[in-house]
């Protein structure tokens, strides 16, 4: 479990986080989103315990993180370039680990082997960026962590690779409700993976909701009328963004289904459609209302 409470860290004059609340709770997959340099490393950093903030409170398991090392044998964090000893093979790291972490699993390892197909005699630093990653999987896994924080996770990884990874990740949080923090760029795996998601921007958590309801929130809308309405029927409802394609009105609705359903149908569309909108479109949406561009994210 990971909590958050006004949580700020700045560097010289840049406020990298701002004044951010997250609540992660045991069992949980959290995806955070976010533009380039909106503050995800530095966040999970700070949950990590490799940085300490400037204000605010950041608990995992209900312990302070910085400089308590044991709630850090419970954290495992992989970074966006996964750390490697220099002339260490895998079965040195390993060793290192087993005596690092005390909740390290040599049996999980050895089992986990199967997945991977990697030489346990090699040096790591010798290996693709992608075997590097799978190495880090295969440690962090190891050692059973509590939580685990992964900054841009799979890249790197190949489709089957990513796969195999993720039903891990998907093993430990089913049957030992293992808490995952994700930052990624790649929101098809965040709709995939996580079960709540927030997206921070200059610092900022703009949002932080269920995947579900996010998306059971939001819709696109296709419409058209026999003869063009006047410009403001539109107007009771919460509409996010709207176009025009010809007869055709696009619109990013906010609301419940049914009642914006039962609101357009009195008009009697000769076109209606109702979509739901991926997290991607949600992630563009979210960002443009804050200044960043999203002409033409209806298609
Ligand atoms: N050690 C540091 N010293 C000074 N500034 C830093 C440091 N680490 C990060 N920053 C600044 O903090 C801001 C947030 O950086 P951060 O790496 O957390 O962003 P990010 O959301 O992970 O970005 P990206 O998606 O591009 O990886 C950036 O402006 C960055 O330059």
């Amino acid at each position: 479990m990971i909590q958050l409470t006004n949580v700020s860290k700045i560097f010289k004059e840049l406020e990298a986080v701002e004044n951010v609340t997250i609540n992660v709770n045991k069992g949980s997959i959290y995806g955070l989103l976010g533009s380039n340099g909106a503050g995800k490393t530095t966040l999970l950093r700070l949950i990590a315990g490799i940085l300490h903030q400037d204000k605010g409170e950041i608990k995992v398991n209900q312990q302070n993180v910085y400089e308590n090392t044991a709630v850090k044998q419970q954290v495992f964090f992989i970074p966006d370039i996964p750390y490697v000893f220099p002339q260490y093979t895998v079965k040195q790291m390993a060793q290192f680990y087993q005596q690092t972490y005390s909740g390290w699993n040599q049996d999980r390892f050895d089992k986990i082997s199967a997945v991977f197909d990697i030489d346990c005699n090699k040096k790591v630093q010798t290996f693709s960026k992608g075997m590097q990653r799978q190495v880090a999987f295969w440690l962090a896994l190891s050692t059973m962590p509590d939580v685990l924080i992964l900054d841009e996770p799979l890249d790197g990884l190949d489709p089957v690779m990513r796969k195999k990874v993720k039903n891990l990740i998907i093993q430990d949080v089913a049957k030992r409700e293992m808490t995952v923090l994700i930052s990624s760029h790649n929101l098809r795996e965040i709709e995939d993976l996580c079960d709540h998601v927030g997206i921070l921007h200059k610092g900022r958590l703009l949002l932080e909701k269920e995947i579900d309801d996010l998306k059971s929130d939001t819709h696109k809308i296709q419409v058209a009328f026999k003869k063009p309405l006047s410009e403001d029927w539109l107007k009771p409802l919460n509409v996010l963004y709207s176009e025009q394609r010809g007869s055709v009105s696009l619109c990013i609705v906010r609301g419940k289904e049914e009642e914006i359903s039962t609101y357009i149908k009195r008009f009697q569309p000769i076109i209606y459609d109702l979509l739901p909108l991926t997290l991607e479109e949600i992630f563009i949406y979210e960002m443009g209302d804050v200044g960043y561009d999203f002409k033409n994210i209806l298609v």
